[in-house]
C-alpha cells in the first residue's frame, strides 16, 4: 500500500486535539475506516454528532486494558497512537499514573498491533521527551524506547513502529495561547511564567502532515522531528494580543511551574549525528546495533563532539510579526478575528 486511501486507520486518544484532526484529515483523504479508540463516552458522543460520518467507529477502552486494545486495532492496517497523559504538572504530581498509561499502554499498542499484524505504528511523542526533566517526559522517552526497542527485538516483523516528536502545538486543549486570549478578553494582564523561555511552535496542520509521512514512509525505528521555529513566551503573547488589538498588553510575571525547562530540544547531539535531512524533516534512523560493541569499534561514534542539539534556542527564531503570521494560519484564530470584524 502506497497510499492510506481506502486503508483502515485506529487512533488511540481519538477524541483528543491532535486525534480529531488527525481524523478529519483522514476522512478528507479518501480513508477507509477511522477507528476512535479511547476513554471518554461523553467526548466519544460529541464528535460522532460533529462528524456524522459511517466511515468512523467509535471504540471505547483504555490503552492500560490489553483487551479493549487488541480490539480496536484487530483489522486495522495502521495505528496512530496519540493517548498519552500530557499535561505536565498533572504527570509530576501522579508520575505512577504517567508510567501506566504512556509506557504500558504504549507497550500494549505496539505488541497487540504486532500480534494482529498493523502495517505501521506511529507513537506521539514530545520534545519534553529529550534529556527529560519531569515525569511527562521522562514516561514519553520510555515510551520511545519502547518502540525502538521493538523494531531492534523483531527485525522481521511486518509491523513498522516509528516515533513522531513534537514541540508545542498551538492551540491545543489547555495550552497557553486559548489562555493568553481568554486573559485578554477578560481584562487581565497575561500570566507569563518566564519571558525569555522559548518553545517550538506548530500547527496541528503542520503536525498531521509528519504523522502521514511517518505512516507511508517509516523504517522500523525510526524517530521524525519537523524542522520547527520557535518563539519567546514574551513575544507569542504579544503576538496573540497585538492580533486582538492590544499592542501594549499588560504582562505579569509568575514564575515557571512543576517540570518546566527554560528552553526545548527536539533532538539530541547524539541524535543530530544520524539525522537524515528530509527537507522540512529530520529523520533519525534507529540504532540497531547488538550488544557486541567491540563489533563497532572502528566506526566508532567519533562525530558527537562536532554537533550541536536542535534546541528552541538555536531553531530559527520568530520574531512577534513573524508569530502573527503563523498565529493567522490558525482556523480557531481566523474565526475569532472574523468574529470580531463582523
Ligand atoms: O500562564 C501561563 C502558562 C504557560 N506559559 C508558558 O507558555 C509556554 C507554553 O506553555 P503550555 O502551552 O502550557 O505548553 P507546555 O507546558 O510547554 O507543554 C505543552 O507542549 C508540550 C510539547 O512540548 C506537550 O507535550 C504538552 O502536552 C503541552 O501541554 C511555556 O513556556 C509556559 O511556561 C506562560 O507563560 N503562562
Amino acid at each position: 500500500m502506497t497510499s492510506i486511501q481506502g486503508a483502515t486507520v485506529t487512533i488511540t486518544g481519538g477524541t483528543g486535539s491532535f486525534g480529531s484532526i488527525m481524523t478529519e484529515h483522514l476522512l478528507a483523504r479518501g480513508i477507509g475506516e477511522v477507528r476512535i479508540f479511547s476513554r471518554d463516552e461523553a467526548k466519544q458522543d460529541d464528535m460522532r454528532r460533529r462528524l456524522s460520518d459511517s466511515r468512523l467507529q467509535y471504540f471505547i477502552g483504555d490503552v492500560r486494558d490489553m483487551d479493549s486494545v487488541e480490539a480496536a486495532v484487530r483489522g486495522a492496517d495502521f495505528v496512530f497512537h496519540a493517548a498519552a497523559l500530557k499535561q505536565v504538572p498533572s504527570c509530576e504530581f501522579f508520575p505512577d499514573q504517567a508510567v501506566k498509561t504512556n509506557v504500558r499502554g504504549s507497550h500494549n499498542i505496539i505488541e497487540a498491533s504486532a500480534k494482529v499484524g498493523v502495517r505501521s505504528v506511529v507513537c506521539l511523542s514530545t520534545d519534553k521527551a529529550v534529556y527529560p526533566v519531569n515525569a511527562m517526559g521522562m514516561s514519553k522517552a520510555l515510551m520511545e524506547k519502547t518502540a525502538q526497542a521493538f523494531a531492534r527485538r523483531n527485525p522481521t516483523s511486518q509491523t513498522v513502529v516509528s516515533v513522531t516528536r513534537y514541540g508545542n502545538v498551538m492551540y491545543s486543549r489547555g495550552s497557553v495561547i486559548p489562555l493568553f486570549i481568554q486573559q485578554l478578553r477578560q481584562g487581565e494582564p497575561l500570566t507569563l511564567t518566564e519571558p525569555s523561555m522559548t518553545r517550538f511552535l506548530m500547527s496541528l496542520e503542520e503536525s498531521v502532515h509528519l504523522v502521514d509521512h511517518a505512516f507511508l514512509h517509516a523504517e522500523p525505528g525510526d524517530l521524525f522531528v519537523r524542522k520547527a521555529p520557535a518563539a519567546t513566551v514574551d513575544t507569542l503573547a504579544r503576538a496573540v494580543a497585538s492580533l486582538l488589538g492590544d499592542d501594549d498588553p499588560d504582562i505579569r510575571v509568575i514564575g515557571t511551574r512543576h517540570g518546566e525547562k527554560l528552553h526545548e530540544t527536539l533532538l539530541s547531539r547524539e541524535e543530530m549525528v544520524t539525522a537524515e535531512d528530509q527537507a522540512q524533516y529530520f529523520r533519525v534512523p534507529l540504532d540497531a546495533r547488538s550488544l557486541e560493541y567491540e563489533l563497532y569499534f572502528e566506526e566508532g561514534e567519533r562525530r558527537i563532539a562536532r554537533t550541536e542539539d536542535f534546541t528552541s534556542e538555536n531553531t530559527a527564531r520568530l520574531t512577534v510579526e513573524e508569530t502573527k503570521e503563523l498565529l493567522m494560519q490558525l482556523p480557531e484564530i481566523q474565526t475569532l478575528l472574523a468574529k470580531a470584524i463582523a
